[in-house]
């Protein structure tokens, strides 16, 4: 069986040198390209690419994946920053290119994953949500990825079970003190040294509170879900937005 031809953008930081590190341990795949800043895209079509692991900064992913796209190179994208318009605008791109797929994933690792679903499953039984996401403090955005996305699923589920809006007396508050506002719910933003990745969704009714936390302790965690993307997306044509899609979680 041909090894799946994989190349990863972003190659020298954080999350790509390792990606680097998993793909070329990957039995059924052949890293044929490894990119940083400022080295030439079309590198991608003379190494043959058939897949890029997308692993760069949101100034730099649009183009990255237009590129990838005009050339039916088929997408695996962890980059942060997504928007409604950007999204529109992929798809805008798939459509021009029929059989590329493209998955973006807020967040590569299970446990995140499940984190989500949990969340998504629990939001309807609860008054009130909050997320506090807490990352190393080399990270550029706030908020995480998986936080914006994680609020927004916890949003539609309450908004689909016909909830109201939180409870909150708030009426004097220093900016920024309740955190920023993803769809109605509150998401706080730690940056600190000595973390990686982390959530917490507090849920909150009458007497009771439930929390489920997260934590990614190492870059290692980001890597089976990376490489079953690599294998799911060549059979994938189009957008999924979520490593679940690829998860038999029902
Ligand atoms: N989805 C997930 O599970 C997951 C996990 C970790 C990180 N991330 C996201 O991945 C992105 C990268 O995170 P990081 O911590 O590795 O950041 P980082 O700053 O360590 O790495 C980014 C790398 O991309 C390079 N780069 C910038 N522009 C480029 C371009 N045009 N072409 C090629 N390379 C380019 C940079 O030089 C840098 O080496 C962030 O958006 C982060 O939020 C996602
Ligand atoms: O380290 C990062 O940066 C991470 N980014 C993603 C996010 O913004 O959710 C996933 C977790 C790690």
């Amino acid at each position: 069986m041909s090894k799946l031809r994989v190349a990863v953008l972003g190659a020298k930081g954080r999350i790509g040198s390792e990606a680097v590190r998993a793909v070329e341990a990957a039995d059924d795949m052949e890293l044929v390209a490894a990119l940083g800043r400022g080295d030439e895209l079309q590198t991608l079509v003379e190494a043959g690419a058939q897949v890029v692991v997308e692993l760069t900064t949101p100034d730099a992913v649009m183009d990255n994946l237009d590129f990838c796209l005009r050339h039916g190179i088929h997408g695996v994208v962890g980059t942060t920053g997504w928007t409604e318009d950007r999204l529109a605008q992929l798809r805008g791109w798939l459509d021009a290119a029929p059989g590329a797929g493209v998955l973006i994933a807020p967040n590569f690792s299970l446990g995140a994953v499940l984190t989500m679903r949990f969340a998504q499953q629990a939001a309807r039984f609860f008054e009130s949500a909050e997320i506090v996401e807490l990352h190393h403090p080399n990270k550029a955005d706030a908020p995480s990825g998986t936080a914006a996305r994680t609020a927004r699923l916890i949003a539609e589920a309450r908004a689909q079970a016909g909830c109201p809006p939180q409870p909150d007396a708030t009426t004097t508050a220093l900016d920024g003190a309740r955190g920023a506002d993803v769809d109605g719910v509150p998401v706080h933003s730690v940056r600190l040294r000595g973390l990686l990745a982390h959530q917490e969704v507090l849920l909150g009714g009458v007497g009771e509170t439930l929390t489920i936390r997260h934590d990614s302790l190492h870059h290692s965690s980001f890597m089976p879900g990376i490489l079953l993307g690599v294998r799911r997306v060549v059979s994938a044509p189009g957008l999924t937005v979520g490593l679940e899609n690829f998860l038999d979680l029902d």
